[in-house]
């Protein structure tokens, strides 16, 4: 084995999973039968099924201690993948090369004998997974301690919620430790104080080397836990690289409109007479989408949006430091945002998110939420209009970054005309204030009430 194979835990290599549709089970008996005649008569047999594709030509790899997230909207082939990876189903082209022990958490239950108490099922599933009695009777108080069912193990599984049924499973899969874990969703059955300690039980395999798949639609967990995550949409492989940027992508899959490709032209600006304007000091550009020439700008951004109208400049300042490296919990920001129409819009939203570095929303609002009625009025074909944001920063140390969203309404529909996904980045500086997410700017009191 060469050193490049030693560093890999999966090779997936253009892997294709076919179903066969039957529109009726008499088709299913026909395409049994018949192709079996006509082999005896020399004719041309007749396909008596439609192919659908759950998967096409799927190619990643995984290395040894790394977690890749797999995410995807409902029916994407996420589950179809994993089974293929566990050998529980054939695909129907391409390989899959795994090295080293595979312990996988697939749907719920799936391993266990529900005629069998916990404890039964804990040894038939720890003997799958290539544990010997004495190996297991060794690792089974672990095991009962981390699933924390309590007098349940002696339960046959059939009685479980199942919630424990997961706890009980994970505890068996987590303390095998295995080379490869395989988890399919199953973590979100359980409850906020059992996922945590699940997380660190994962980081502890990950730390001793075990790579994981995670399947999830969770896109926080995806953020927070994996180094890579990829995004599978109708089979096919749509994004596959840094976990923030495809948990955007995602997003925009289950909420925005489908998804257009911005090309430069939708976003290069028409050549007019329309100055740089000077605003609180800093100058914003109308005319040139010179965003990413700020200190504030994360080259990671994700941008996608129709480009009638867009997003070209911002400016960020607080207590008068334009772009500041820093901010304190504490002080006022002002946000500015330089916008263009190139064609009539009506009642322009602009949203504004701000997430932290793992992705979780923090705070969000929109023009419409606010009722704010100076924008509705904007969206002129060729005009351009300066949006201020203010607020007091009251985020706890850390990185944060903002979102920008420009759109109008189609009906129910919302129709993206630029999008700038954690286009801004904010680092707040450590406080001894406070701990936690956020100040709140509780004020204490107290008097001397002895007599
Ligand atoms: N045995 C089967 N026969 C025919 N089609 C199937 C079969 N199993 C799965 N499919 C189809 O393959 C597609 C992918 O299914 P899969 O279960 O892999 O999706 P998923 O991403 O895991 O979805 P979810 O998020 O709902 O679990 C779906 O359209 C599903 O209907």
């Amino acid at each position: 084995m060469n050193q490049e194979q030693n560093d890999i835990a999966i090779r997936v290599s253009n892997l294709s999973k076919c179903y066969h549709i039957y529109d009726t089970p008499r088709d299913r008996l026909k395409q049994f039968i018949l192709p079996r005649l006509h082999h005896l008569t020399g004719q041309t047999p007749r396909q008596y099924f439609r192919e659908f594709w759950a998967l096409r030509d799927v190619s990643f790899e995984v290395k040894k201690g790394e977690t890749i997230g797999i995410i995807g909207r409902n029916g994407s082939g996420k589950s179809t993948l994993l089974q293929m990876i566990c050998g529980t189903l054939n695909p129907t082209s391409g390989s899959i090369t795994t090295y080293g022990r595979i312990a996988a958490l697939l749907e719920l239950g799936s391993g266990f004998n529900p005629e069998f108490t916990g404890r039964e099922n804990v040894y038939m599933n720890a003997s799958v997974l290539g544990l010997s009695q004495e190996e297991t009777d060794a690792r089974f108080d672990d095991i009962a301690a981390f699933a924390d069912i309590g007098e349940f193990i002696e339960q046959p599984v059939k009685t479980y919620s199942s919630g424990m049924m997961v706890r009980l499973g994970f505890a068996v899969q987590a303390q095998v430790k295995p080379d490869i874990l395989i988890v399919d969703e199953a973590l979100a059955v359980g409850d906020a104080k059992f996922q945590a300690k699940c997380f660190d039980r994962l980081q502890q395999l990950k730390d001793g080397g075990t790579s994981i798949l995670l399947v999830t639609h969770s896109s926080e967990q995806i953020v927070t836990h994996c180094s890579e995550a990829i995004l599978l949409d109708g089979g096919d492989v749509i994004e596959h690289g840094e976990p923030r940027y495809v948990v955007n992508h995602y997003m925009d899959l289950l909420f925005g409109k489908e998804r257009k490709s911005y090309s430069a032209s939708a976003f290069s600006t028409e050549s007019n007479s329309v100055e740089p304007t000077q605003d609180d000091n800093l100058s914003l550009n109308f005319i040139d989408d010179v965003f990413s020439s700020h200190a504030n700008y994360n080259e990671h951004e994700y941008r996608w949006g129709d480009g009638t109208a867009t997003i070209l400049d911002f400016y960020l300042l607080t207590d008068n430091e334009p772009y500041p490296s820093v901010i304190t919990s504490g002080q006022s920001v002002v946000l500015g945002v330089a916008v263009r129409f190139y064609e009539d819009l009506v009642r322009p939203i602009l949203g504004i998110t701000i997430k932290t570095k793992e992705g979780v929303t923090v705070y969000g609002v929109n023009s419409e939420t606010l009722e704010t009625d100076e924008i509705k009025v904007l969206g002129s074909k060729g005009t351009t209009a300066l949006i201020k944001a203010e607020f007091i920063c009251r985020l706890a140390p850390g990185d944060y970054f903002i979102s920008l969203g420009l759109a109008t309404r189609k009906g129910e529909e919302i129709v993206p005309h630029d999008r700038r996904y954690d286009a801004i980045y904010l680092q707040i500086a450590p406080v001894t204030k406070f701990f936690g997410l956020v100040d709140l700017g509780l004020k204490l009191s107290a008097q001397n009430t002895s007599l």
